[in-house]
């Protein structure tokens, strides 16, 4: 019965997306595309959304600390944080920066930056903002000068967070955004300055990869290829053009509309010029949240392989999608409740599945509880075993094959002269470190890392076993 709810869901989600659910067959090749550092090394970003307790937190920043970010490193080796930020605490009047909200933003950034990470900025929005009710109960990210309701009701009972989106006042605040309504062609434009002011801040950080222009867009009346294609590729074309106005470099991460492209749907988000002297540094930056899981299930049994062939509906469309907008994939967000039976396998699939297209990704979210590494009481769930996997975290040349397993990870690259190839190696299956095929290494057992020397041109495959 699970299952003929999902596929009916699904495919009337086609009709809404104006999409047909790809095919499997005729996949094109993995996008040729890669993220790269200073020096021109692909990366392979493995991260957390940092964090969830953002959206509800008075000054606007994690409930964590440094300690937290060593414990992470320490178990898992990550080099990648997508941290969120609230356009709230950024523009908390029109026009005016709270720059002291910033300064706070980078001390966060300092702590990653130390570590080695790289940091990716999200413009984090759920439901529109704090204000679609009188408590604050429900949503986060846009201020509430921002927040038109036109006296339309916002009803707090909901069976859950998600179906807020439907209600009467939070669609009108999204078609105001939008300037569906015609009546505030102003918010778009303070939303792309409000990016203005967070890129000048962090031009020069070399923490910072870029920025995520927004969450989860949500087109409210307008939905699907009318709204990626209109309002939504508006806002982003003068959001880039704001961001570069001061910073050149920093690479800019788009998403696409959330509802139905998270479950495998196609995206109709079309091509952007990046107006920089070099190389468009504009990349791809879809969530994937598979549909049965979302709906229930577990990833096990028969319902494993409906999730299965959902992700590879997600990865076929999202491959078409980064080769129309000629951009890298970063996966910005999945994850799951972890003491679901298959949750564990469900990650490793996923970790699969991005080294196969030799995209990034950010686990949703690092937040203490169920669906993070760590519950409430600090204990390790599943996920810190599941996450905690052999990687290439910058390589120095074009990638064209990554496989890990718990003992061993072969890395194929078309070497390009960019820098040494750096490799994370958990404790746990290279308790001593790693043995390279070819190359010459060197172990940093302190950060767990493996830098291999390669030849600088040619097609050099590395494999890696326990020292
Ligand atoms: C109806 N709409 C617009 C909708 C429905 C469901 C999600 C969602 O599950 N998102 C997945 C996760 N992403 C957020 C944070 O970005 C988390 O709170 C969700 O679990 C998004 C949008």
């Amino acid at each position: 019965m699970k299952r003929a709810r999902w596929i009916v869901s699904l495919a009337a989600l086609a009709v809404l997306a104006g999409g047909v659910v790809a095919a499997t067959r005729g996949a094109p090749e993995p996008g040729g595309r890669f993220i790269t550092d200073e020096q021109g090394r692909a990366l392979i970003l493995r991260g957390f959304n940092t964090a969830g307790s953002t959206k509800g937190a008075p000054d606007t920043l994690p409930e964590l600390t440094e300690a937290d970010i060593d414990r992470e490193y320490r178990d898992m080796g990550t080099n990648f944080v997508r941290f969120l930020i609230m356009w709230r605490a950024v523009e908390p009047q029109p026009g005016t920066y709270d720059m002291k909200y910033l300064d706070k933003v980078a001390e966060w950034v300092r702590w990653y930056g130390e570590r080695g990470y790289h940091v990716m900025l999200d413009m984090h929005q759920d439901l529109w903002g704090n204000a679609i009710t009188p408590t604050g109960a429900a949503g986060n990210g846009a201020p509430a000068w921002a927040t038109h309701l036109d006296g339309l009701p916002v009803d707090t009972d909901q069976p859950t967070w998600e179906t807020f989106y439907l209600e009467p006042g939070v669609i009108r605040a999204f078609d105001h955004f939008w300037n569906t309504t015609g009546e505030h062609p102003e918010l778009m434009d303070h939303y792309a300055k409000a990016w203005k002011a967070v890129a000048a801040r962090f031009k020069d950080d070399p923490a910072v990869l870029g920025y995520d222009l927004m969450n989860e867009p949500w087109g409210g009346s307008v939905q699907g290829p009318r709204f990626e294609t209109g309002p939504l590729a508006a806002l982003y074309r003068a959001t880039i053009a704001e961001i570069r106005s001061v910073d050149p470099d920093g690479w800019i991460f788009l998403e696409p509309q959330a509802v139905g492209v998270n479950w495998g749907l196609p995206s109709a988000l079309p091509y952007f010029d990046d107006p920089r002297n070099g190389p468009p540094r504009i990349a791809f930056a879809p969530h994937l949240y598979p549909l049965p899981l979302d709906l229930g299930d577990d990833y096990t049994a028969d319902s494993k392989e409906w999730t299965d062939r959902t992700i590879g509906w997600w990865r076929d469309n999202v491959l078409r999608t980064a080769d129309r907008l000629d951009a890298p994939i970063l996966l910005g967000e999945f994850g799951l409740d972890m003491t679901r039976p298959g949750a564990a396998d469900l990650v490793g699939q996923v970790v699969r599945l991005g080294e196969g297209m030799g995209t990034g990704m950010a686990y949703w979210s690092r937040d203490p509880g169920s669906w993070g590494p760590y519950d409430e009481k600090g204990a390790a769930t599943p996920l810190v075993a599941a996450y905690a996997r052999p990687y290439p975290r910058a390589i120095g040349g074009v990638p064209v094959d990554i496989r890990s397993e718990a003992r061993s990870l072969t890395v194929t690259f078309d070497a390009n002269g960019t820098g040494p190839t750096e490799i994370y190696l958990p404790a746990a299956g290279f308790p001593d470190g790693g043995r390279v095929s070819e190359g010459e290494a060197t172990w940093d057992a302190a950060r767990r890392v493996l830098t291999v020397r390669t030849r600088t041109s040619g097609r050099v495959t590395l494999t890696i076993t326990p020292a």
